[in-house]
């Protein structure tokens, strides 16, 4: 009996608050309507049968004989859900089960036989499917259909079609909802008060009016119903859970407020009350969200702050005007100095008149009784304490735009005073500004780590390594390891610029860190700086062979200079030895390389060895046979015939390769342009690059 138990549990999970086996049919099990994996069940509406494949159902305790005690035994059964909000572990007692039972035998009836086979098929599925995490984005439906053009902003109009928030469709149809919006906004106000709407055009401006309210209606009975939303983590696109999720926000109760008809009462008042509208000012949240998606969408949102702010401030201004032209009217138009005196443009006029109120106090008309002073009063408060936040918002937002250009001029400002302070050297003062801009130039920022710290580490990582793709696919020494040894050096590179001729590592000196080049030239020094002996470029490794110590090598075996502006990566010792701790493959291809280095310089060291000394023995040669010449012409004095005697070969060919060599030898030290054009490119065979 029990063990019947444990297989009708295994194969039909009970949820703990489940209220019917009927509303199996109703819940589409896997993916959604959408073909995304959030199924209805994972919203709290549903209390039905859970049977995703990502349930995973452990049995933790079974404590009694079934068959002694039916009633007490309690079996612990503890769901672990893999991808959505798991409930509290349930206490089943075998009553339950029996209840599943039952369920499971009314259920049977009604579902055929192909039902039980599907069951049975979904069930052997369950065990080999993986379930595919869901999209961080909800998949646009007018994406997955393809279409091109207008036709995608046809989906809008499919009843059943649910919506992306975050889709271009329904960012375009909030930029409609948000002009009626606006209109509604602009417009109750101003016909209000203005005398703009005759008997003549009354028809355009209900035309109008109409229009707006057919936007507002489709709005909430078309599209807010279908919008997809998250929860416990899934894009839930199921329709009928949309549409509850749309009723149980306050914005619901707020946009079908805003469609109330008071303007039936026009009947009764006449069309000239437009003020009857009011509510359809009440849709504010769709202006706020179409102004949140675009900021979410544009490349530079300071654009849509900044116009959003500008906004509040000319439609406070509509707004002063308006009560302004009202006021002037109650009083009567042009009854003293201080009302509208019905010359020009009334809106103009009334509009300039609220800026001036709003943005300075004095030079205004006077006031002239209570009303009036009153109304001054007001405007000036709202002046100072509305427009006053207004215009710091948006000093912030271009102070945020530009943040990062500024903490840039003030480091650079701050070094640069320091040097001058100190009356550093002109050049050295010159060349710092040429690093900063340089770095500046290619970076955009000092410090990378700070804008990644606050990602999580593997997103963190995942952006270092699309950052920084393009040179780290040229690397070779990662393209023959393992793809995890790329993920665990990414985050510890530290981008370096250097300015044409700087030294990056020099002959002699501990090395600390290794470089990869990331753009530009550096050129390997000989031993006397006057040769080139490698170029390295893009993607190009050095500084490798202290960090390793080869033979207790813990010095740099060679001085790079900086060809033209690089920009390299530099990676520091420990970070080296730890990630090689874990890439013995890696480790040994940095050494045959560093191994194969060594042995060419030392061939080359010793070649040029050689040379010297047979250069200074030619020398010396040549020196004592001068002096045996004169003590033997010393000797045999004035009249002694000057026999010439033969050389050897051997002391001749000497003398020419000294001669050539003295050809050779450049005058002075070559500068580094020279050095550029005789660049060779040596050790083909060892340089990490990838051409
Ligand atoms: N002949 C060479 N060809 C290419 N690279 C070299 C050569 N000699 C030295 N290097 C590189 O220059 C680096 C200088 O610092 P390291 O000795 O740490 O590591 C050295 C090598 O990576």
């Amino acid at each position: 009996m029990v063990l019947e138990s444990f297989k009708l549990l295994r194969r039909h999970t009970v949820h703990p608050c489940s209220s019917g086996i009927k509303e199996i049919k109703k819940t589409p099990i896997g993916k959604g309507h959408c073909g995304s994996w959030c199924t209805p069940e994972a919203t709290p509406a549903h209390n039905v049968l859970t049977q995703t494949n990502s349930n995973i159902e452990t049995k933790t305790n079974l404590q009694e004989d079934a068959k002694q005690n039916k009633e007490s035994i309690v079996i612990h059964l503890q769901k672990v859900k893999l991808f959505s909000s798991s409930p509290p572990p349930q206490y089943i007692s075998i009553n339950d089960i029996t209840e599943a039972d039952t369920e499971l035998k009314d259920f049977k009836p009604k579902s055929d036989k192909n039902s039980s086979e599907k069951e049975t098929s979904s069930d052997e599925k369950s065990d080999s499917i993986v379930e595919a995490p869901q999209s961080p984005v909800p998949i646009s439906p007018n994406i997955r259909k393809k279409c091109k053009g207008f036709l995608k902003y046809y989906s809008i109009c499919e009843p059943f079609m649910p919506i992306d928030p975050q889709g271009r469709v329904y960012i375009s149809w909030l930029l409609l909802v948000t002009f009626c919006y606006s209109y509604n906004a602009w417009c109750i106000a101003l016909r209000a008060t203005f005398p703009y709407q005759t008997p003549e055009n009354t028809p355009l401006w209900m035309t109008a009016d109409y229009l707006c309210d057919i936007v507002y209606l489709l709005d909430v009975a078309l599209v807010k119903p279908r919008l997809m939303f998250l929860h416990d983590g899934f894009w839930v696109d199921d329709t009928e859970e949309t549409k509850k999720n749309y009723k149980k926000k306050l914005q619901y109760k707020f946009d079908v407020v805003s469609l109330l008809p008071l303007d039936l009462l026009y009947i009764y008042f006449g069309t000239h009350m437009v003020i009857l509208r009011w509510p359809r000012l009440l849709k504010l949240q769709t202006f706020w969200e179409f102004h949140q998606a675009m900021d979410r969408v544009l490349s530079s949102p300071y654009v849509v702050r900044i116009g959003k702010t500008l906004f509040y401030i000319f439609y406070l201004i509509h707004l002063n005007a308006c009560a302004y032209y009202a006021m002037s009217k109650y009083i009567g138009l042009g009854s003293n100095g201080w009302v509208y005196d019905n010359q020009g443009n009334a809106y103009i006029r009334c509009f300039y008149f609220a800026t001036k109120t709003a943005t300075s106090i004095g030079k205004n008309p006077k006031p002239e009784d209570t009303k009036e002073y009153l109304f001054m009063t007001a405007a000036w408060l709202m002046g100072v304490f509305v427009f006053a936040l207004l215009i710091g918002q948006i000093r912030d937002i271009i102070a945020t735009a530009t943040r990062a250009r500024t903490e840039y001029r003030k480091t650079l400002d701050g070094c640069a005073r320091y040097l001058r302070r100190l009356n550093m050297p002109n050049t050295l003062q010159r060349r710092v500004a040429l690093w900063f801009n340089y770095t500046w130039s290619k970076q955009r920022c000092f410090d990378e780590s700070k804008i990644l710290n606050s990602l999580p580490f593997n997103m963190k990582r995942d952006v270092a390594l699309a950052v920084h793709m393009s040179t780290l696919s040229k690397v070779q020494l990662f393209q023959n390891c393992s793809d995890s040894l790329l993920r665990d050096l990414v985050l510890q590179l530290r981008p370096v610029s250097f300015l044409p001729g700087d030294i990056v590592t020099r002959k002699g000196d501990v090395g600390h860190e290794m470089y990869i080049i990331s753009s530009g030239e550096c050129f390997v020094m000989s031993q006397d700086e006057n040769e080139v002996l490698a170029t390295l470029r893009e993607g190009c490794v050095f500084g490798e062979i202290s960090l390793l110590g080869i033979d207790g090598l813990r010095r740099r075996t060679a001085t790079v200079r900086s060809r033209g502006y690089s920009s390299l990566f530099a990676l520091s010792k420990n970070d080296l030895d730890a990630a090689l701790k874990h890439h013995k493959e890696a480790a040994q291809v940095l050494r045959i390389r560093a191994d194969q280095i060594i042995r060419e310089n030392a061939a080359r060291s010793a070649k040029q060895r050689i040379k010297s000394e047979n250069k200074q023995l030619s020398i010396q040669t040549d020196s004592s046979s001068t002096a045996r010449r004169r003590r033997s012409s010393a000797s045999s004095g004035s009249l002694a015939v000057d026999v010439k005697r033969p050389r050897s070969a051997s002391a001749l060919s000497r003398r020419r390769l000294s001669a050539v060599s003295e050809v050779n030898k450049p005058s002075s030290r070559p500068s580094l342009v020279s050095a550029c054009g005789g660049a060779r490119t040596p050790l083909p065979k060892i340089v990490l690059s990838g051409d």
